[in-house]
């Protein structure tokens, strides 16, 4: 089976389709899309979030070969997610950044024609109706994933624990602890957001996910995003740009939760 899908320019987003993932063409809800916000109708029934993070549940931050990322124990519900138009509960799995070369482009989210230098991910999995995260990622309500856009401006106190870990994490697989790590402390502090039916935005692109972009960018400092970017893919590949560009909405509904 041909070389593994990445970020590069033989094996990027335009090549997923042929490297065992057509439904990166053929799909009909993939993600990321652009948000354009007067398209997006204002939904009064949909609830504000509520998270509940339970910040003894992180165990690990790993670079996973495509980006950094923190591991939460899941098999309980110590840390979750409900409210907004989700039904049931979902459990934090992991937490995860994509970003870009340079501080104007890097985020999977572009919001009306802006990119922003990058976006965290907060996986969570609908463990009130499936059993296990492998069953929910077949499920058209299986996963929801909250989606940070991060601006580059002064430092963020709450990300300078992720940073300092990095230096330890440059090749793909490196693992080490990473306890008592604070979710909820990377989010902004208005958790207003758009919503819509989407994909993950990495092979296997399932589509299963209910996205939850937050309208809210939350600041990152220049110098600890270039940490970011010494991290890597491979033996001398920088890890950057690891992040899929915007795909057909196939007319969807964007929802939102603010006026
Ligand atoms: N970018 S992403 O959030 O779609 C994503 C996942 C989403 C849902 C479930 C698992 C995922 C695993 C990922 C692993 C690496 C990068 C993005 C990932
Ligand atoms: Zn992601």
């Amino acid at each position: 089976a041909g070389c593994s899908w990445g970020y590069g320019p033989k094996n990027g987003p335009d090549h997923w389709h042929e490297l065992g993932f057509p439904i990166a063409k053929e799909g009909t809800r993939q993600s990321p899309i652009e948000i354009k916000n007067a398209e997006a109708k204002f939904d009064q029934n949909l609830k504000p979030l509520n998270l509940s993070y339970d910040p003894t549940s992180s165990k690990s931050i790993c670079n996973t070969g495509t980006t950094v990322q923190v591991d939460f124990d899941d098999c309980t519900d110590r840390s979750v997610l409900t409210g907004g138009p989700l039904c049931g509960k979902y459990r934090l799995r992991q937490l995860h950044f994509h970003w870009g070369a340079c501080d104007t482009h890097g985020s999977e989210h572009v919001i009306d024609g802006k990119t922003f230098a990058g976006e965290l991910h907060l996986v969570h999995w609908n463990a009130e109706k499936y059993c296990e995260f492998n069953e929910a990622l077949k499920a058209p309500d299986g996963l929801a994933v909250i989606a940070v856009l991060l601006k580059v401006c002064e430092a963020n106190q709450a990300l300078q624990k992720i940073v300092c870990s990095l230096e330890c994490l440059k090749s793909k697989g490196a693992k080490t602890d990473f306890k008592d790590f604070s979710a909820c402390s990377l989010l902004p502090s208005c958790l207003q957001y758009w919503t819509y039916p989407g994909s993950l935005t990495t092979p296997p692109l399932c589509e299963c996910v209910i996205w939850l972009v937050l309208k809210e960018p939350i600041s990152v400092g220049a110098d600890q995003l270039a940490n970011f970017r010494k991290l890597e893919f491979g033996p001398c590949e920088p890890m950057q740009n690891n992040y899929r560009p915007p795909q057909a909405s196939k007319c969807r509904e964007i929802r939102k939760n603010f006026e």
